[in-house]
């Protein structure tokens, strides 16, 4: 996976990891970091649905000048080749020191690892580091959950497999035998990758910038938010393709499906009754993100539930306001219609 140091190119990091896992968490600590060491990355983040909520949230948080692209609705690797292609050219015009690649959590890693050496991108850029985030808390449940699913199986081991550098984050959530456990089964399919222990993805970054150097003849620190660019994908995972069986061509989103809910602004029920709601849909429910704004108040709140938590957020968001599930197995229909009768 590590570049000789002759390779010519931008660098790439990417960062894989499961749904929630805490990667957009990550991105923002390294793009803080780029900023201290006067580098200025160039960063793509692909996002499940086709709403944009962590590039909101990373151009929000990080108040940065950088470079961004945005590719919605899909999976970075089964999202057409010339649009991949395409957001990181664009992104390569602008003279990044280095590229952050943030793949949705049902990407494996080794597919868009084969997108950047296609002849449009080779030797434009080389692979610097694929780090990949593990939920300590439900890494090893996920792997029992989705024993049937073999294509989801063969994603996350996927992921564990590729990294150079595995992060087994959320320790605060578990007991240190537990977060022994989860190491032991990353290990099992990945024995030569650096471990790290760590609560919000707080790892020594020092080692993934190692050899990356400020392109001469730029200046370039970051210091406010920058317009970005956000490609929507056409394309969709047919259900043919989300049931292929072992060893057809890629197709890493197996059963994973997104149910974007419509949103009446301001919803006139409180928090509690948004949380029920959500926890009805049981293990279904993975992931759920959203920016809402509850009657009677003035105040924008991001909601994220991941592993089983919730967590709410006050912000400063002018937005549009949604609501994203992302789930194995969603009862789509079943969820649309208990929303339509709560709203
Ligand atoms: N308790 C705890 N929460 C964490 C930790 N790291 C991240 N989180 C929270 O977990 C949630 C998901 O974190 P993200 O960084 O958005 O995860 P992600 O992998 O980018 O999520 P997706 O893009 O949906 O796949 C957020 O609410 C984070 O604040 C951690 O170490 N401990």
């Amino acid at each position: 996976m590590h570049p000789n140091s002759k390779t010519p190119g931008t660098p790439v990091i990417i960062l894989s990891g499961f749904l929630g896992s805490g990667k957009t968490t990550l991105l923002l600590k390294l793009l803080e970091e780029a900023a201290k060491r006067g580098l200025r990355p160039g960063v793509l983040m692909n996002e499940l649905g086709r709403l944009d909520i962590d590039g909101d949230l990373v151009s929000r948080a990080s108040g940065m000048i950088f470079p961004l692209e945005k590719l919605l609705d899909g999976c970075i690797c089964c999202t057409k080749k010339d649009e991949i292609q395409g957001a990181i050219g664009s992104l390569l015009r602008q003279s990044p020191d280095l590229l952050l690649l943030e793949l949705t959590g049902v990407a494996n890693p080794e597919e868009i690892v084969e997108q950047l050496t296609e002849p449009e991108l080779v030797g434009r850029v080389y692979l610097h580091r694929v780090i990949t985030v593990i939920d300590a808390e439900h890494a090893l449940e996920y792997n029992s959950i989705f024993a049937s699913d073999k294509q989801l199986v063969r994603t996350l081991r996927g992921q564990i497999a590729a990294a150079d550098d595995l992060i087994v984050n959320k320790s605060d959530l578990v007991s240190p035998s537990h977060r022994a456990k989860v190491a032991e089964m990353a290990r099992k399919h990945n024995t030569a990758a650096r471990m790290h222990y760590a609560v919000s993805a707080d790892v020594p970054l020092d080692p993934f910038f190692s050899g990356v150097q400020s392109v001469p003849g730029k200046t370039s620190v970051p210091v406010k938010r920058s317009p970005f660019r956000v490609i929507v994908s056409g394309h969709a995972h047919s259900p043919g393709a989300l049931q292929g069986e072992p060893g057809e061509s890629p197709a890493s989103f197996s059963r994973i499906r997104t149910v974007v809910l419509p949103l009446p602004e301001p919803l006139n029920f409180p928090a509690g009754t948004l949380e029920r709601f959500i926890k009805q849909w049981g293990s279904s429910v993975l992931r759920a993100k959203g920016y809402l704004r509850f009657s009677r108040q003035e105040q924008t709140y991001l909601l994220q539930f991941a592993g089983k938590r919730f967590q709410w957020e006050p912000v400063a968001y002018s937005g549009r306001h949604y609501l994203v599930l992302i789930g194995y197995g969603l009862e789509e229909k079943a969820i649309s219609k208990e929303w339509a009768l709560l709203v």
